[in-house]
């Protein structure tokens, strides 16, 4: 290992070179004769563009083909946003390290910024991709007007204004990383828009027999993100969601306690079903399931069952 150069798997986004960099740089200052190496890779959601994220279907469009490339030898790891990395991983992968969540809530860009969603001008019109931020928003304000918006964050920013939209939603976290903090008009609070399973965190993937790549990542794992995203983890496993589905979760480790609150949504904002469950840290698991199994018996098994017939016809 010491000779050879250490390859760490990234798509090519702005974003996600700069949290593969970030990386990058934490492993040399731990390993300071480390030689690391970033090696690019296109995945199915940075090649398919033109298509809503909601209507392409499928698990892992921007992960598979560098899980591909791990299984392959090609890199020693894969660096995720968390949120984006499917409940079930391929045999011989894994998980190893979840690194310290970045702020996970959603926040506004906005043509003018508000104090409040209350605030934004009557039939606002808003650009996001993601049923989870329409369902929540609409739920909040049915007047708004919400179009799909595709793309990398440089690109949604401009869309924004070529397009003439009233705002976009995205994660701060990644807006943060990129720079971008001043064009924040409006945090939603998770109490608002609950953020998406895992959103602020990075997710290290790599081989499970590399023994080696696990000495040298230990350090970068936060076991307190990783108990929170293990409980939201677990509940979107149940509820069998992808990044495709109107479902939100988010825990938070509390002393020794863990509080989940998930969510599941009808697009159209008309039906909200949340609720929150806290249990010991060391159940993070059992907790997110069960909390699934609550919201499955108060209606979400139909929202979600009317939402998978849809995308199979
Ligand atoms: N789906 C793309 C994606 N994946 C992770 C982030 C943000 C960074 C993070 O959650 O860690 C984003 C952009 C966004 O949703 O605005």
């Amino acid at each position: 290992m010491s000779q050879q150069r250490f390859r760490i798997g990234t798509r090519a986004s702005r974003l996600a070179l700069w949290q593969a960099e970030w990386v990058k740089s934490s492993l040399q200052q731990l390993h300071p004769t480390l030689q690391v190496e970033l090696v690019k890779i296109q995945t199915e959601g940075d090649r398919i563009l033109d298509v809503p994220l909601a209507k392409i279907g499928g698990k892992g469009l921007f992960v598979k083909e560098i899980e591909e490339a791990l299984l392959d030898g090609r890199i020693d790891l894969a660096v995720h946003s968390m949120k984006d990395v499917p409940t079930l991983l391929p045999p011989g992968l894994e998980l190893r390290c979840i690194t310290e969540r970045a702020d996970p809530r959603d926040c506004l860009v906005l043509a003018a910024p508000q104090k409040n969603l209350a605030d934004l001008p009557q039939g606002a019109r808003i650009g996001t991709s993601s049923l989870r931020r329409r369902a929540q928003l609409l739920h909040k304000r049915p007047d708004l007007r919400i179009s799909d918006m595709r793309g990398n964050v440089d690109t949604r920013l401009r869309k924004m204004r070529e397009e003439g939209l009233d705002g976009i939603v995205l994660a701060a976290a990644g807006l943060k990383r990129l720079g971008y903090e001043e064009h924040i008009g409006l945090y939603l609070e998770p109490k608002d828009c609950l953020p998406a399973i895992a959103q602020g965190a990075l997710g290290l993937e790599c081989r499970i027999d590399d023994k080696a790549t696990h000495a040298l990542l230990a350090p970068l794992h936060h076991p307190a993100t990783a108990m929170e995203v293990t409980a939201e983890r677990a509940f979107l496993a149940r509820l069998e969601g992808g990044c495709q589905v109107p479902v939100a979760g988010y825990a938070q480790l509390l002393d020794d306690r863990l509080e989940l609150t998930g969510l599941v949504a009808r697009i159209d904002g008309s039906e909200v079903l949340k609720d929150s469950l806290t249990c010991p840290a060391d159940e993070a698991a059992e907790v997110g399931r069960a909390l699934a199994d609550i919201l499955l018996r108060c209606g979400a098994d139909q929202i979600l069952g009317e939402l998978y017939g849809q995308a199979e016809s």
